[in-house]
């Protein structure tokens, strides 16, 4: 049977970036760059004050001086006259003639009552020409590559692109994802009443509400009744549909009613059907070529046990989804983490025991501490619940003691772990 790592240099390798698109920087979140962005002009364009104050000639140093005009953010500057100073605003072009600002905490305002002649005394001069001046092109210079290809688009880099003026931008197109259920003993979540033998589909739900977290769209397909020709007829929509990767769950096991395996054989190229991993032993991989006007299809038959399902979706197919997109690096990111309890280990496949992360000073460092999520059978989708990680054990007999060092995968966000109201601030050293 394959490794994990195996199954996952299959797909990676099966799989190529799909082609690129236009997209408007409202809608750009999430997307991967398919092009360098490059700053035209420099930011500021011009010298620009950093505080509200007056504009000054710093050789003129402390003394009172008349207020010779107000230089507003968005004016064009003005010219400071010889022994004056000019009030300013934050962002304001710095005049002409003017070389630092002086931040209006170290003024005093001499101005009159009848307020005819402002004018205000310098306390405390500027250190030196530039002093509270950002200069042309000290944030961003012209030319500078801002983003380069490969990018990934967050609310930072838009507020990046829209500053550089990208309003619109190429990017590579997400995947459209199909869902979709397999079984005669599924009813769809809303059903009140079960009958006998009966549960609700929570993989096609869950799986959408995966792919949707990773910007794609998602088509639902519904459920394949338990017959060849059902479950022919939802692949056929899906082709239809235009789905770029189809999620199926259930029905790729050694049942009488599994016939996933054996459709996808006929209509493409089965590259593995079971990997050495637990839970989720019996994932599947296939691709369909294009033909006509049919587009190429990526299959991930993921097993029924909705905890499989989700764990061979966070391991194999975001990676995949991942490169699809665009991403350079789509594979999960590991951390080490000490394990709180002792965990028995598989004899046979390697396990990936769900667990929650949190950080925590120990001795004179700190360290990710993983907390089981309690009973590990794959039908326990409780199991998964405020799961970050999936610790990586070793097929062993035996038992893994509580405190011992194991890799792990990240499975969610971090800025969600549990919060430690004992951690105090370090403060830095005075010196
Ligand atoms: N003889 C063997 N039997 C099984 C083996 C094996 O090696 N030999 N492997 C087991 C393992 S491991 C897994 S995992 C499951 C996977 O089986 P399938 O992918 O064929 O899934 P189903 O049989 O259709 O369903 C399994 C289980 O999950 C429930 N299920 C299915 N779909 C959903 C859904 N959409 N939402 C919620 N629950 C779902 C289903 O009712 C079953 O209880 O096979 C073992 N068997
Ligand atoms: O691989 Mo199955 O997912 O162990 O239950």
């Amino acid at each position: 049977m394959l490794s994990i790592a195996e199954a996952n240099e299959i797909v990676q390798g099966s799989i190529s970036t799909l082609d690129s698109i236009d997209v408007d920087l409202f809608a750009a979140t999430g997307y991967v760059l398919a092009e360098d962005i490059t700053a035209k002009e420099p930011l500021p364009p011009f010298p620009a004050s950093i505080k509200d104050g007056y504009a000054v000639r710093s050789a003129d140093g402390a003394g009172e001086y008349d207020v010779d005009f107000e230089q507003l953010a968005g004016s064009a500057p003005g010219s400071l006259n010889e022994g004056k100073v000019a009030y300013i605003t934050t962002g304001a072009p710095l005049p002409d003639g003017a070389d630092a600002v002086v931040q209006v905490e170290n003024t005093e305002d001499l101005t009159g009552p009848s307020g005819s002649q402002q004018r205000v005394k310098i306390v405390k001069a500027a250190k030196g020409p530039g002093d509270d001046v950002r200069a042309v092109g000290s944030d961003i210079q012209a030319g500078e590559v801002v983003l380069p290809e490969g990018s990934v688009i967050g609310a930072a880099e838009v507020g990046l692109l829209a500053t550089v003026g990208a309003a619109k931008l190429r990017v590579y197109r997400k995947p459209v994802v199909g869902v979709l259920s397999t079984g005669d003993e599924l009813v769809e979540p809303g059903e009140q009443h079960l009958g006998p033998g009966q549960i609700r589909d929570a993989n096609r739900l869950m799986l959408a509400s995966a792919a949707s977290t990773s910007g794609c769209e998602v088509i639902d397909l519904g459920i394949a009744r338990d017959t060849v020709e059902d479950t022919e007829a939802k692949l056929q929509l899906a082709e239809s549909k235009g789905v770029d990767v189809l999620l199926t769950s259930g029905g790729v096991s050694m049942g009488n009613k599994d016939f996933i395996k054996g459709i996808l054989e006929r209509k493409g190229k089965v590259h593995f059907g079971r990997v050495r991993m637990k839970p989720g032993k019996p994932l599947t991989f296939a691709t369909i070529d294009a033909s006509g006007s049919r587009k190429a299809m990526t299959v991930f038959g993921l097993p029924g046990n909705p905890v499989s399902s989700i764990v061979t979706y966070n391991l194999v197919c975001l990676p995949a989804l991942r490169k699809l997109s665009g991403h350079q690096e789509p594979g999960l990111r590991r951390v080490d983490a000490r394990t709180q309890t002792a965990i028995k280990l598989d004899a046979e496949r390697p396990e990936y025991h769900r667990v929650s992360l949190s950080w925590h000073r120990a001795g004179g460092g700190a360290e990710f501490a993983a907390s089981s999520t309690g009973g590990q059978i794959s039908s326990r989708l409780l199991s998964m619940r405020s799961a970050n990680a999936l610790l990586e054990l070793p097929a062993a007999q035996g038992v893994l003691p509580a405190g011992s060092v194991v890799s792990a995968l990240l499975i969610g966000d971090l800025g969600g772990m549990p919060v430690l109201e004992d951690l105090p601030m370090i403060m830095p050293l005075k010196n």
